[in-house]
């Protein structure tokens, strides 16, 4: 009976601690909602990014990684300084292998852009896309990490990897806002 007494006394106790406890469960749920939407902003990217694989290497050691660029390669490096001639690039960017920074370095110099050197398995981020907004960017790469940059640019798994003897396909990815249009353009 003493029991049932002191339960009865204490029972609006309990009770009003069991809403606080509520009230505090539905506040944090209020404010991780906050963090999450404040964690992912909506974008509103404006860029242009020109991207290639680079042009034709030394095919004599199957081994070497780094071959430079051949005859060929650089006669078209040639060509890329000239299609780009009347296009305006604000950054540039790399792979560490020769053939890629010697595909673009007429360019690099033309535009006196001085290239920054990227890894493709990572350059696609948050730090990339800041960088690149409001800017018209050259990247060269390889034929089997351009298409998949692309895709990620576009968000959609457009491209398969560039055959072995394409060197000469363009990508042109326009982005504004949620409207992102790509272009696949042969220059010979
Ligand atoms: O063989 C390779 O290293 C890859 O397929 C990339 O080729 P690429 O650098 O000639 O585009």
């Amino acid at each position: 009976m003493k029991h049932l007494i002191l339960l009865l006394t204490l029972l609006p106790f309990f009770t009003f601690c069991g809403q606080q406890k509520d009230e505090k469960k539905e506040e944090t749920g209020d404010s991780q909602k906050t963090e999450t939407a404040n964690e992912a902003p909506a974008r509103n990217q404006k860029a242009t990014y020109y991207l290639l694989r680079h042009a034709e290497k030394v095919r004599t050691d199957p081994k070497d990684q780094d071959p430079a660029l051949n005859i060929d390669g650089l006669l078209r490096a040639k060509r890329w300084a000239t299609y780009f001639e009347p296009i305006k690039i604000d950054a540039i960017y790399v792979t560490k292998y020769i053939r890629t920074k010697q595909t673009v370095s007429l360019i690099a110099q033309q535009k006196q852009v001085s290239p920054t050197r990227y890894d493709p398995k990572t350059v696609y981020s948050e730090e990339f896309l800041n960088q690149t907004n409001n800017k018209t960017v050259l990247i060269a790469g390889h034929s089997n990490t351009i298409p998949q940059l692309v895709n990620q640019l576009i968000g959609e798994e457009k491209f398969k990897d560039m055959d072995d003897d394409d060197n000469s396909t363009l990508f042109k990815v326009t982005i504004n806002g949620n409207d992102k249009k790509v272009e696949a353009i042969t220059v010979e």
